[in-house]
């Protein structure tokens, strides 16, 4: 079987994609030896011919894609094609948006989460969202992490485990674990990022939204939300919009291309920056535009 496997995967040892970037100002590097099977995936978002208008604009222009299970999908394209937008409809944060309709269809579990009786409240809760600002809640560490759990109705006695896993899962247990009850604005703006996700994971969710949560963070940061949003994928989908290719490289199983509302290319993020489809995407890729 382990045989079989490797024969039918491909192996990228000294592809172009890597000298392209160890040539750039980066430091992507996929591995000595990544390997890459095909294997089936089950999806756990189904979205289909998702288009979305502000007022008369029209944003996203019939976007099609499937997001498989436990992975980390990242969306990239320039500003103002969209990435923020289609996000957000991923649990359906543009319901707040004046003047915003939207057609087509997201399944989650299997049911479309745009159908009339779905419970909001519900959705948020199974797909989570972490911003591009942190944005603790002016109360204390503990507090932050303890209210949403608190407000689906959690009982008392059981808060106290539940923070403690929420922060132990983002990485900032060791952190804080002596000054629970000291205000969450203390915190700085790395652990306060992480904060937010303890806060997001605290309430259960099966798939967590990133918009740009790094945009804010010194490179030390960045680097402890990248490692948390890849050791998070084994229990958790994880969806983020970056600006930043070599982050998108460096943490994606998945990406998707943006432009001007479209879908250009999605796939294998190994795939798409090894070999991409369309000129476009190749074109961003290699700084062309954008
Ligand atoms: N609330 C809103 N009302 C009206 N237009 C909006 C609103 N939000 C976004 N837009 C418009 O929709 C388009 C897509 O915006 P969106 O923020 O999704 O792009 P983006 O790719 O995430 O950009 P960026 O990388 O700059 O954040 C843009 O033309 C933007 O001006």
């Amino acid at each position: 079987m382990a045989e079989n496997l490797s024969e039918s995967v491909p192996v990228f040892t000294d592809s172009p994609l890597k000298k392209r970037y160890r040539t750039a100002e980066s430091f992507v590097d996929f591995g000595p030896e990544q390997k890459f099977p095909s294997r089936p995936v089950e999806n756990t978002i189904t979205v289909s011919d998702l288009k979305l208008w502000y007022g008369p604009v029209q944003a996203l222009k019939g976007i099609t894609l499937n997001i498989p299970k436990n992975c980390v999908y990242s969306f990239i394209g320039p500003s103002g094609c969209g990435k923020s937008t289609f996000l957000r409809t991923l649990n359906r944060m543009n319901d707040m948006v004046p003047n915003c309709k939207i057609d087509g269809e997201v399944i989650v579990d299997g049911a479309n989460i745009y159908d009339k009786d779905v419970d909001v409240v519900d959705l948020r809760k199974r797909v989570g969202m972490v911003f591009q600002k942190a944005n603790p809640f002016p109360m204390s560490i503990f507090e932050n992490v303890a209210y949403g759990p608190r407000i689906h109705g959690v009982p008392k006695k059981d808060l106290p485990g539940i923070v403690e896993h929420a922060l132990k899962r983002a990485a900032l247990w060791d952190e804080v674990k002596d000054r629970l009850k000291s205000s969450a604005l203390s915190l700085s703006g790395g652990q306060q990022q992480r904060l937010c996700i303890a806060r997001t994971l605290a309430v259960d969710p099966e798939i967590i939204l990133f918009d740009e949560p790094c945009s804010a963070l010194d490179p030390i940061s960045t680097g402890k939300i990248e490692e948390l949003m890849m050791e998070l994928k084994s229990d958790y989908t994880i969806i983020v919009v970056t600006h930043n290719m070599q982050q998108a490289a460096r943490i994606s199983d998945y990406t998707a291309f943006f432009l001007s509302g479209d879908l250009v290319e999605a796939g294998e993020t190994i795939h798409m920056f090894e070999n991409p489809k369309d000129t476009r995407t190749e074109e961003y890729i290699t700084g062309r535009f954008g």
